[in-house]
């Protein structure tokens, strides 16, 4: 990683890439000099806070704003849209201690117990796309969220137009003749958006573990997307020194964009899903009153993923004489299976917190 004051390196040593010219650029030949920027930061970090992404503030203001709306509800009317039981659809409303984040990946049901003892301290809502018959949408009625359905909509196919260009722009980075390549694989109707409120809790319960905001994991799509307010607390592992973290210090209007999983697979491994986590926020303003507090952080990742059937192989740019094909091919649907088996219990919890 770089460090502070190298060039296009902030003070939290990730990646900062301008896409406006990606955008706005007539020139090939400074497009291209974006996204291999970004690929390069995606090799190294895997990690990367794009500026001038396309979305405009006010979009973002009104995001935010809407899910405090919906946070600010009452237990019960938020649980007019509950997350169906299970793992296989990510919808709707989950409660805090519903959802564990879990890097665990052998498939023994009890050793994902005994990780999942710690319980998450966060509620989401997941919104999809109206035309993935997989994974139903599930809203709240109108009348308990006016206007709540129809902004979550434009803003998720909003979200989909920036993450579209990010894969143009990846799949020439990588080196792919076509630069659609990505594109075919990701028609935007498997993509997940989820608003993400962490609550106040006690420092000390984050500091001794009893509570976690969100232990490390990497994500399992192809790329996140990532808004977060002011709080701060997400880190990211260092890929060059396993087991520490670095913060992914909020930028105004950036958007954090993520690795994940199955493109880290389909590149080959040439392209890094990174660890990271949310804990502490770093900033003793963050953390209040005699029972030391942390505010409450709200969040918003865009989860972009490939069509259901997509088989994932390694792409052609990414093998070599030096570099054989690593993994069998494997398509999408198959994959996340098994790593969203991992994330919700079978059956609710006996202690579900309002
Ligand atoms: O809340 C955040 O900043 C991170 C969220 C995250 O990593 C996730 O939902 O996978
Ligand atoms: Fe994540």
């Amino acid at each position: 990683m770089g460090s502070v004051g190298e060039a296009g390196v902030t003070p939290s040593a990730i990646p900062v890439i301008d896409f406006a010219k990606w955008n706005t650029s007539t020139s090939k030949a400074e497009q291209l000099a974006v996204a291999k920027e970004l690929t390069d930061a995606c090799r190294r970090v895997g990690f990367v806070y794009i500026v001038n992404h396309g979305l405009p503030q006010d979009l973002l203001d009104q995001a935010f704003y809407t899910a405090k709306r919906l946070f600010d509800l009452t237990h019960e009317q938020k649980m007019q849209a509950p997350h169906p039981d299970g793992p296989e659809v990510h919808r709707g409303y989950s409660y805090p201690g519903l959802e564990k984040v879990s890097q665990y990946m052998d498939g023994d049901e009890d050793v994902g117990k005994q990780l999942r003892q710690v319980g998450d301290c966060k509620e989401s809502y997941e919104v999809g796309s109206e035309e993935n018959p997989l994974q139903p949408n599930v809203w709240l009625p109108e009348s308990t969220l006016p206007g709540f359905k129809e902004f979550t909509t434009k803003f998720y196919w909003e979200c989909n137009k920036v993450a579209q260009s990010l894969l143009r722009a990846m799949a020439l980075g990588i080196g792919l003749d076509d630069p659609e390549y990505l594109i075919k694989y990701h028609t935007g109707h498997n993509n997940q958006l989820r608003l993400l409120h962490y609550p106040p809790v006690a420092a000390a319960d984050l500091e001794s573990k009893r509570v976690a905001r969100m232990p490390a994991h990497s994500d399992w799509g192809s790329i996140t997307m990532l808004f977060q307010d002011d709080c701060g607390g997400l880190e990211v592992e260092d890929p060059t020194t396993p087991g520490k973290f670095v913060p992914a210090t909020p930028m105004p209007g950036a958007c954090v964009m993520n690795v994940g999983d199955l493109l880290m697979r389909w590149s080959n491994d040439s392209l890094k899903s990174t660890l990271h986590r949310v804990t502490l926020p770093p900033l003793s303003d963050r953390i209040e009153g005699a029972q030391r507090m942390t505010r409450a952080r709200y969040s918003i990742p865009y989860f972009v993923s490939a069509d259901p059937e997509s088989l994932v192989e390694c792409l052609p740019a990414c093998t070599d004489a030096q570099n054989p094909v690593k993994y069998e091919p494997v398509t999408q649907r198959a994959y996340s299976k098994v790593r969203a088996k991992l994330q919700y219990p079978k059956s609710k919890p006996v202690s579900a917190a309002a």
